[in-house]
């Protein structure tokens, strides 16, 4: 587990990894716990996610995943403990503040429009507009250039914008999900479940994805059952069990069935070695 300390900057980051990626704190949860009633679906946990790595949550189903991925989106405030955001202490009481924190979420349902294209789904609800006051009208010349940008640029896809979402593989909505939250201009992204019930195909097109949105300096936060997958692709894997966050692991120094063993018991059997 790596060992978390505070620079003189009041900055917090952690040691004793090798992601090879620069270990400036981006989120940081302290003695995060959210309780529903008498359940405490996420207890006391305590989490640097440095600037610009992928970092996965998993678990097995009822780990508190998706708790403690709605309380970073803005969905659930904490009972206790506090986030920070670059440093910086943050409360979201909803997602629009923690997207005014540059923090975006693609929940798995994806809620795009089928009948309507690419360029307009990235856009819905912020549509570029000219015009002043109340005669301000949607500027499609832009919203269609800046999609372009977004596909081109940013996801490095050549999909014509003007395909109807309805016409699109999986993976191909996933992007564009993606860019939709791209459009806010966000320097963290939670992809909740990315890859579930895509092909393998589908599956690369998003890792790959992901991999890019990396490389341009976005932290991604990814949760996921898919063990295989972020094997592949995460810098770090956080490993929670009935609500706690029981260790954290490179890729390299663990295997699919050490995973599931600390899915599925929260700890691992003698024999082997853990950090
Ligand atoms: N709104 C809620 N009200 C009451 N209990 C909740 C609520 N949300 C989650 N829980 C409970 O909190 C615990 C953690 O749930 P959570 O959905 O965070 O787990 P998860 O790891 O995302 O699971 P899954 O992979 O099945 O989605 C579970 O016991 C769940 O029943």
């Amino acid at each position: 587990m790596s060992v978390e300390k505070e620079d003189s900057t009041g900055q917090h980051s952690t040691g004793g990894d090798d992601t090879g990626k620069a270990e400036t704190s981006k989120l940081r949860m302290e003695n995060l716990t959210k309780q529903f009633g008498r359940i405490v679906a996420v207890e006391d946990v305590s989490l640097d996610i440095h600037s610009s790595e992928v970092f996965a949550l998993v678990g097995d189903n009822g780990a508190g995943k998706s708790t403690l991925m709605n309380m970073l989106s803005g969905v659930h405030e904490p009972s206790k403990g506090q986030i920070y955001k670059d440093g910086k202490p943050v409360n979201f009481s909803n997602p629009s503040e923690a997207r005014d924190n540059d923090i975006e979420t693609v929940y798995q349902d994806l809620a795009l429009m089928d009948d309507l294209d690419i360029a307009t789904n990235i856009f819905m609800g912020q549509f570029p507009r000219t015009g002043f006051g109340p005669l301000q009208l949607i500027d499609w010349d832009e919203t269609y250039e800046r999609a372009e940008q977004i596909m081109m640029e940013r996801l490095g896809r050549d999909l014509d914008i003007k395909t109807e979402v309805e016409f699109l593989s999986g993976g191909q909505r996933q992007l564009v999900a993606i860019g939709r939250s791209l459009a806010f201009d966000p320097d963290v992204i939670i992809l909740d479940e990315p890859t579930s019930a895509l092909s393998v195909d589908a599956t690369r097109l998003v890792q790959d994805t992901i991999d890019t949105l990396a490389d341009q300096g976005i932290t991604i936060v990814i949760v996921s059952h898919n063990i295989e997958s972020v094997l592949k692709h995460a810098d770090r894997i956080g490993v929670l069990f009935r609500g706690s966050l029981v260790d954290i692991k490179q890729p390299e120094e663990t295997d699919l069935e050490e995973l599931n063993e600390l899915m599925t018991t929260g700890t691992l059997s003698s024999g082997r070695l853990d950090d």
